[in-house]
């Protein structure tokens, strides 16, 4: 038998109180793909069909008890029911009343007996398909009704706002997020324009034409550089995307994002990069910044900047002697004075340590700059009282303006620090306007630097040594250790010349062993051919006394030579002493401990607190060659030579005179009782080898040798 059903299975009711007609219909229908169900009553027939999905339901009209058009109606109440397609099978023509009752009633169609299979079939099936075209149409309804609800939650429980708008920007979609932005309901904004709620973030690059560009011609985009117009009152920066609709709808979805926090945590952390913690004033980096746009701005508008560097005076002794609290606080303290004592749009920075620096815009002339810097004096010279104790500092200022020391940061701050660093050499607590002759200078030192620091590398570093006689018996009482440098090009240089230098880049720290070691060698070699003991002194500068490895150094040194005799005496000087007087003390009696001697040098020329005299523990005063030097011209000199030999002898301590050059100064220190003398008239400064051993006694002049 030829199938007349192609597609799905299906499931058919035959309602006939004729059995004789069920079995006929049921052999017209009758096919694998086809289930049949049989009734010969109404009833029977609808309990089936609750029972069962039925795709079709063939029913007899006439039938005793309930009818096929009573069956009907009571399918159209049964929400399951009211959609199975019912073929009225008849016997009889019908009135078009009939009829019409019976379509009333739920038909779908009549067909009539005696029935033609062919047609019965195409019925059948044109009803079948058209159910399961129904079928499929509801199943891709609720489909589409799902997705919908998907896609409606994801749209409006997202952070982002998303809209859709069309070509010119007019609000077609608007979810819920981006009402919660925009503070308003999507009643109130759709058909409004998008473009009424976003303008541009200062200094964007066009990004809202861009936008707008965007689209109007259908393509995507995306910024950080938008802003979102709350209610005309206040605006947040968002991140904005854009993407066109698919064909062939025209417009956009529009996505925005609230970056306000990011941006804040932004703006945070970049302030942060510039910014000193400590004072809360601009560090190095936002300086330079600050810099960079204050040149750009001076030069548009023709107008002069001052740049005050300003490093303070005694800081390290405050930070040595009350701690590191109370430097910190001294350091805030000045930021907040000097910040009250700028303009308010003048820069304040911080470059680490106590290095300060001021940036003045728009300054009318010279005079006011210098007002300027006479007031920052002032105003850090000003005595601070913290933590409970009193605290005083001073600050070296130096001064770069523009247009006068360059164009650029780098030439800025290098012109201040220039002008800075002679202020500091030249006294310390002034200021200095950069001039051109500094920089030559600077760049001399430069060179000279790097030169020092190749004669440290490649061991040109000498120890020359000069006598120290006793002038009662011509006797060697010792040698003074001084250093030379042996330039290959230059010859033989001074140590004014590089001491400086090997200080402030540290390296005296560096060559300080291999001095007391060559110094200490030297004073073995030569004992042992002198038949008397005799002292060797090493110059200790005041960054060489405040080191804490000095008496480690020294002691390593005694040891080395292995000579139980007190044979090692350092030089100070007073300022070194004086700075933190403590601590000299300290410091100068674990030297004593350790057997060393304790010799002031340029004795007259410093602070010559005779409370320091008394308190440390001091052996050896030197007289500065100065005063021996012109004791015969000035009376003063005269006196103050006196002075000290007089105030060597109460004290005990030995005196050594420096400078002596002539017979006379000599036979008059010997008059005046001066223990010691050191000089050219005995000997210049040599290289170890000139000197015979053993070495003495010296002749001395015979009218004052006898006395
Ligand atoms: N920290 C260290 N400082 C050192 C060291 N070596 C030297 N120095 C210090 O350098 C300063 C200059 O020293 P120098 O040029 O060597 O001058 C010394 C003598 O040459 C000079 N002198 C000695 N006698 C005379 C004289 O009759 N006339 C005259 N015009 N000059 C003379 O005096 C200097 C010795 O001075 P002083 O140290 O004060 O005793 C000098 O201050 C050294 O301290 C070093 O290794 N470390």
């Amino acid at each position: 038998m030829q199938e007349w059903i192609s597609e799905e299975p299906a499931r058919i009711l035959l309602v006939d109180d004729n059995y004789g007609n069920l079995v006929s219909l049921s052999a017209i229908l009758e096919q694998d793909k086809v289930e049949l169900l049989t009734a010969q009553s109404a009833d029977h027939g609808l309990r089936l069909m609750r029972d069962h999905d039925v795709d079709i339901a063939l029913l007899d009209v006439n039938m005793p008890g309930k009818s096929g058009l009573e069956m009907a109606r009571e399918m159209a109440e049964d929400e399951r029911l009211a959609e199975v397609p019912i073929l009225f099978v008849t016997g009889q023509d019908h009135d078009v009343d009939t009829m019409r009752q019976g379509y009333e009633a739920g038909a779908w169609d009549y067909i009539k007996k005696p029935i033609d299979s062919h047609t019965l079939k195409r019925k059948v099936q044109s009803y079948l398909t058209h159910v399961r075209y129904r079928r499929a149409l509801k199943q891709a309804n609720a489909e589409l009704q799902t997705a919908r609800a998907y896609y409606q939650t994801v749209l409006q429980t997202t952070a982002e706002g998303i809209v859709v708008v069309d070509q010119r920007g007019y609000l077609e979609f608007i979810n819920d997020a981006m009402c919660r932005l925009l503070r308003s309901h999507s009643a109130q904004l759709l058909g409004a324009n998008l473009f009424q709620f976003v303008d541009e973030e200062p200094g964007s690059h066009g990004d809202l034409e861009q936008f707008r560009a965007a689209i109007e011609q259908g393509r995507g985009f995306q910024s950080h550089e938008l802003r979102l117009k709350i209610r005309d009152e206040h605006r947040i920066p968002i991140a904005l995307s854009c993407n066109p609709l698919p064909e062939p709808r025209r417009g956009a979805v529009v996505s925005i994002l609230d970056v306000s926090i990011l941006k804040y945590m932004q703006s945070q952390l970049e302030k942060q990069a510039i910014t000193d913690p400590l004072t809360g004033t601009l560090n190095r980096r936002g300086l330079m910044q600050a810099i960079d746009v204050a040149l750009a701005r001076a030069q548009r508008n023709e107008q002069r900047l001052a740049l005050f560097y300003m490093d303070l005076d005694g800081f390290k002794r405050v930070n040595d002697s009350f701690g590191h609290e109370v430097g910190d606080e001294l350091l805030k303290r000045i930021a907040q004075q000097l910040r009250l004592h700028i303009r308010p749009y003048d820069t304040l920075a911080r470059l680490g340590g106590d290095e300060f620096v001021a940036l003045m815009e728009s300054v009318d002339n010279i005079e006011q700059i210098a007002k300027t810097a006479e007031k920052l004096l002032e105003i850090v010279s000003q005595p601070q009282v913290l933590k409970g104790v009193n605290v005083n500092v001073g600050v070296s200022i130096g001064i770069a303006c523009y247009p006068e020391c360059g164009n650029s940061v780098s030439a800025m701050v290098q012109s201040a620090d220039m002008a800075m660093y002679q202020a500091k050499s030249e006294g310390k607590r002034q200021y200095r306007f950069f001039s051109p002759e500094m920089n030559g200078r600077a760049r001399a030192r430069l060179m000279l630097e790097s030169n020092v620091r190749k004669a440290v590398s490649e061991k040109e570093l000498r120890l020359y040594y000069q006598p120290q006689i006793y002038l009662d018996s011509g006797r060697l009482r010792g040698f003074e250790a001084l250093m030379r440098w042996q330039q290959p090009q230059a010859g033989l240089i001074q140590p004014s010349l590089f001491i400086p230098i090997l200080e402030e880049t540290g390296l005296i720290h560096a060559i300080g062993p291999w001095l007391h070691e060559s110094a200490a060698h030297q004073f073995r070699q030569w004992r042992s051919q002198h038949h008397e003991t005799f002292v060797m002194s090493l110059n200790v500068s005041a960054l060489q006394f405040g080191s804490a490895k000095l008496i480690d150094e020294l002691q390593r040194v005694l040891e080395l030579t292995g000579i139980d005799e007190p044979w090692l005496e350092i030089e100070v000087t007073e300022s070194a002493l004086i700075d933190n007087v403590e601590f000299a003390q300290q410091q100068l009696q674990q030297l004593r401990d350790l057997g060393v001697r304790i010799a002031i040098d340029d004795f007259g020329t410093g602070y010559s607190s005779l409370a320091y005299l008394r308190e440390l523990p001091i052996d050896t005063v030197k007289i500065d060659r100065s005063f021996t030097a012109s004791m015969f011209e000035s009376n003063k000199d005269a006196v103050i030579v006196q002075t000290i030999v007089e105030l060597g002898r109460r004290l005990q301590m030995e005196v050594v005179a420096e400078g002596v050059e002539t017979e006379a100064q000599l036979q008059w220190l010997r008059e005046l009782g001066c223990d010691i003398a050191q000089g050219y008239w005995f000997s210049r400064p040599q290289p170890p080898e000139e000197f015979p051993f053993p070495y003495g006694p010296f002749r001395l002049p015979a009218s004052t040798a006898t006395e």
